[in-house]
């Protein structure tokens, strides 16, 4: 997360995407959640947020999408813009928790697709979380802001962490954070139509995977020895998104035509990434697939 303070009433944060370059389905629980193991990194597409302290009690939420500034357009990524959309259910979370009725006015610039795999959603709310605190001074520590999190989606916990990359356990907000000092460039294709993390779930099945795969993958990330990874990426929510969304094949067949160091789906889809080999192997493959894929592509590294 990246965050600036222009004046003391109001906090700007640029909240990036992730990428899942493993994701295994180890266990469903009684809870109805399954424990995973995955590896997340965050990658530069940034949605913007601008908090500013209200002098009423009230909460208002825009939305617009970036480079329009204009009120989101009716397409098939409507993001909520009252109380269900993730941000103000964190605002809200926080207030019950602090008992604060302080006020907020908060504009969100989106540019992370929805329902993508990218997670835009969890990203946007914990940029909440961590400027309410500031703004408010309610002094919570970066450890409860976590505890916080995690009530409100499994993935948000990972993006109040310092690291930029973590392995994650439980339903995924259980975080060891993992260096990976490697520049790595990637395109991300999200196709025109999404998948809910939900569906993609509900039809997945346990995955098997080597003793130690997710450790070998981020040692190999980290150290630059890129011949293995294609063998080490997992995503045991791919096979199920596949058969509920057949964009993620087409992508697939485009990426497997591609000289890339792998390629895969991120998290519950339906954004597909290729691992290049450099930055103009990385700009090719993009342009290529502009020219034959309907949708957003983006050419981005992760963030060190
Ligand atoms: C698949 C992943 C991989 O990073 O990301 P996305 O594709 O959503 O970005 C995550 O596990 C998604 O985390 P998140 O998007 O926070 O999901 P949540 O809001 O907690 O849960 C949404 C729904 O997904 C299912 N769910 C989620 C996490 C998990 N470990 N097991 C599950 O079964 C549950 O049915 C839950 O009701
Ligand atoms: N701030 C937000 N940004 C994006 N989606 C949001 C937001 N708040 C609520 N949502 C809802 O959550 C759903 C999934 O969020 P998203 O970030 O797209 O998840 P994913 O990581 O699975 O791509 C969206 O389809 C949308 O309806």
């Amino acid at each position: 997360m990246l965050f600036s303070y222009p004046h003391s009433r109001s906090v700007t944060v640029h909240a990036p995407a992730k990428l899942n370059l493993f994701l295994s389905i180890d266990k469903k629980r009684p809870d109805g959640f399954h424990d995973i193991t995955s590896l997340m990194l965050s990658v530069g597409i940034y949605d913007t947020l601008v908090f500013t302290e209200d002098p009423s009690t009230e909460v208002a939420l825009s939305v617009a999408e970036a480079n329009s500034l204009q009120p989101q357009r009716d397409t098939d990524q409507q993001i909520p813009t009252g109380e269900d959309n993730l941000v103000v259910r964190a605002v809200r979370l926080l207030q019950a928790k602090t008992g604060t009725q302080r006020g907020l006015r908060i504009q969100l610039i989106k540019r992370i697709p929805a329902e993508a795999g990218l997670g835009g959603g969890s990203s946007d709310a914990a940029a909440a979380l961590f400027a309410a605190n500031q703004l408010w001074h309610l002094g919570l520590s970066p450890e409860e802001l976590r505890g916080l999190a995690a009530e409100l989606g499994s993935d948000i916990p990972f993006f109040l962490t310092e690291s930029n990359a973590a392995i994650c356990r439980g339903r995924g907000e259980l975080i060891e954070p993992v260096s990976i000092p490697q520049c790595l460039h990637f395109v991300i294709a999200r196709p025109q139509s999404g998948l809910s993390t939900a569906d993609v779930y509900r039809q997945c099945r346990v995955g098997t995977h080597s003793n130690n795969q997710v450790e070998r993958l981020t040692r190999d990330l980290a150290s630059g020895q890129f011949h293995s990874i294609s063998h080490l990426m997992l995503n045991d929510l791919q096979a199920p998104a596949e058969q509920l969304n057949s964009d993620i094949l087409i992508l697939k067949d485009y990426f497997s035509k591609q000289s890339v160091l792998g390629h895969m789906m991120s998290g519950s889809g339906t954004a597909y990434f290729g691992v290049c080999q450099n930055r103009a192997q990385a700009s090719q493959v993009a342009a290529r697939l502009r020219s034959t894929v309907k949708g957003h592509v983006f050419v981005v590294q992760n963030r060190l």
